[in-house]
């Protein structure tokens, strides 16, 4: 008898994510706040965070928090599989491509999916891994399926443990009641949230130059908030309220969050989602095959975009006029993905369904 030869292969070790180096570019970031959620469970401490986020949701819609229970090591760990989903072969990360054609991101989108300029494609890559929930499995390359657990207590504590103290303080912000957001947006529900790792491929000066820089066109988000685990990689820009692009620093130890299109619809624009995009790094960094670790939040299928009935939105006249709208959160999601396939960007309109619009933004 031969000996018995093993055909299993090895769970492949994950390489360790070590942080590349700060930019030493003197940048123009944005002034952002930064909400420290060990205040959070202090008596008053919400009260005092949804005071510190007051402005900020309504002028720029971006913030940072700090402290919010996640280590460095839980977060390293998520980039050390983000890395590994794309060193795998190209041909292997195709097999779990997403069906994007239907609008919907879960699995794999390509390189090279969107066109940045006619015939000009983009270099970003995405890997969305949806709920962990029932109806949303789906096939994954190994090197997800040997650390599913771990990806998913990472994916439900952010939902669970995070992203619900964020819509808690808006609502507090809101003047309704503290869990108002909260069940249209159930992790056990439908939609479409997903934690998303993102490759934006280095491209050369020259490549660079023909892109006008653009690694992702200015875009607003079409969910309800989007948290961003940041790489050091200073790239990501926002418009301010007076149209002036500045960099969104990576704060150590901080995720980035923006306010996305659905809170923006529910509260008739009191609440900003601010068109973004990502440029090419400053000269020390633009080698770099920039990875990035996010987490959408997008609203429960179910949930029309109307504006809530909220005491402050009353008293500022933004109640005023407001008609139901008969369109759902899932139809105006899958609307937007569908269009970045089915037209060029030159060729896309405006977006409106239901009496809700989106702008196309071409910078
Ligand atoms: O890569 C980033 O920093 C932001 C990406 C982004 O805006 C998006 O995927 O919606
Ligand atoms: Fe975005």
């Amino acid at each position: 008898m031969p000996s018995a030869v093993s055909t299993q292969t090895e769970t492949p070790v994950l390489e360790k994510y070590v942080p590349v180096p700060e930019t030493k570019y003197d940048l123009d970031w944005a002034d952002l706040v930064t909400l420290d959620f060990s205040q959070y469970d202090l008596p008053g401490g919400k009260q005092k965070l949804a005071e510190q986020l007051k402005d900020a949701v309504h002028k720029i819609g971006f913030f940072y928090i700090v402290n919010f229970g996640l280590s460095q090591e839980d977060i390293d760990r998520q980039f050390a599989i983000g890395k590994a989903v794309f060193a795998l072969p190209e041909e292997e990360r195709l097999k779990y491509r997403a069906s994007l054609e239907e609008g919907i991101y879960n699995g794999y989108r390509p390189l090279g999916a969107i066109e940045i300029k006619p015939g000009l494609r983009d270099n970003v890559e995405l890997y969305n891994i949806f709920k962990f929930v029932p109806q949303y499995e789906r096939s994954h390359p190994a090197v997800i399926r040997e650390h599913y657990a771990e990806i998913e207590k990472f994916h439900r504590y952010i939902h669970e443990k995070i992203v619900y103290k964020l819509f808690r303080l808006i609502a507090i912000i809101l003047e309704l009641p503290e869990d108002y957001l909260i069940p249209g947006h159930s992790y056990e529900g439908d939609s479409d949230c997903h934690l998303r790792y993102m490759m934006s491929r280095a491209r050369t000066p020259e490549e660079n130059a023909k892109y006008g820089n653009i690694y992702t066109r200015g875009h607003t988000d079409f969910g309800s908030l989007t948290l961003l685990f940041r790489q050091p990689v200073a790239a990501l820009q926002v418009k301010t309220p007076e149209g002036e692009w500045k960099y969104v620093k990576p704060l150590p130890g901080s995720i980035t969050v923006n306010i996305a299109d659905a809170l923006q619809f529910w509260t008739n624009g009191y609440l900003k989602s601010s068109i973004h995009r990502v440029i090419a790094p400053p000269p020390d960094q633009a080698h770099i095959d920039r990875l990035g670790l996010l987490y959408f939040v997008r609203p429960g299928a179910q949930l029309n975009l109307k504006t809530v009935e909220s005491p402050l939105l009353k008293r500022l006249g933004l109640l005023d006029g407001v008609k139901d709208g008969d369109v759902t959160a899932g139809d105006w999601v899958r609307a937007r993905i569908r269009r970045n396939w089915e037209k060029p960007p030159e060729k896309q309109e405006n977006l409106a369904l239901g009496g809700v619009k989106t702008q196309v933004v071409y910078d």
